[in-house]
């Protein structure tokens, strides 16, 4: 699949400015934790924000913003999405509204993913947006070339590659970021996540993997590293209850690092994704 440089009429994402990817090359890095604190620490800085869940077996999200059981409803334009908060600042679409149970399983093959993912961009009513974040699966699966397939006629798409510290971690995300380049993604960086333990009682860091390898990885690939997020117990905590990380613990040791990722990313959008 090779990038073209045409865009098509925009139809539902017309009120959508930015578009980026989060992609990480194994599972449970933190993907789904990235795209969740990023939506809210933009937010907090006043933008309006839609999360599209495309990790259809392990849709994380709904949970992570205590939005599990809600509904999406039908409208003129489509399929209204969640909205997590009464101000409807973040909006959200998940396979996880649509499943009768939130443990059941989506046992679907590929051609069955890809058209769900199509509807998802073309037939939610996103409405005005000053970014979308889009949470994949892990690697580069159907639901990757689909989610591309289906976004990229519209708009410039930036991505986020989160990896953990170690090697083997950074060998999958090397293979990411060359999915990113065959298929015009740009490469707005490389988070590290779960970089060291945070102790809650001293604030001490304790690195229990090796650290630094996102940030040699970076370097490497000629991409800007965003910054390290440590493994942090409040952050897990906030997410297992659906609680407002970035607006409720803003002394937490993650804090600094997801606040200064959310401002990289306000500052690199305009240029890379205009
Ligand atoms: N920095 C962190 N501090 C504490 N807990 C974290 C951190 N990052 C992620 N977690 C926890 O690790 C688990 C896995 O994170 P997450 O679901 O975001 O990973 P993922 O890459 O999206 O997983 P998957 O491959 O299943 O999609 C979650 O329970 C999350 O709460
Ligand atoms: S990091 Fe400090 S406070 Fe935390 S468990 Fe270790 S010694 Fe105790």
């Amino acid at each position: 699949m090779e990038a073209t440089g045409e865009l098509a009429e925009p139809g539902n994402l017309s009120g959508v400015r930015h578009i980026i990817l989060v992609l990480s090359g194994k599972g449970g890095v933190g993907k789904s934790t990235i795209s969740t604190e990023l939506a809210l620490a933009l937010r907090h800085e006043g933008k309006k924000v839609g999360i599209l869940d495309v990790d259809l077996c392990g849709p994380s999200i709904p949970r992570m913003l205590q939005a599990q059981g809600r509904a999406v409803h039908q409208c003129d334009s489509g399929w209204v999405p969640v909205f997590v908060d009464q101000e409807q600042s973040i909006s959200l679409m998940s396979v996880g509204f649509l499943l009768e149970r939130p443990d059941e399983a989506v046992v679907w093959r590929g051609p069955k993913k890809s058209a769900l993912i199509k509807q998802f961009v073309s037939d939610v009513a996103w409405g005005e947006l000053d970014y979308l974040v889009v949470d994949t699966p892990p690697g580069t699966s159907d639901e990757h070339m689909a989610a591309v397939e289906a976004l990229r006629p519209y708009r410039p798409l930036g991505a986020l590659v989160v990896t953990t510290p170690q090697a083997v971690s950074v060998g999958d995300v090397r293979r990411e970021l060359t999915f990113c380049r065959k298929t015009g993604l740009q490469v707005m960086g490389v988070v590290e996540n779960m970089s060291g333990f945070a102790c809650p009682h001293c604030a001490e860091c304790t690195n229990i993997f090796s650290r630094g390898g996102g940030e040699e990885l970076a370097r490497l690939a000629g991409v800007p590293f965003l910054g390290s997020v440590p493994l942090d117990p409040e952050l897990s905590r906030s997410l297992e209850e659906g609680r407002d990380f970035i607006q409720e613990f803003p002394k937490s040791p993650a804090f600094p690092a997801l606040a200064s990722i959310a401002r990289e990313v306000l500052n690199a959008t305009p240029a890379l994704l205009s």
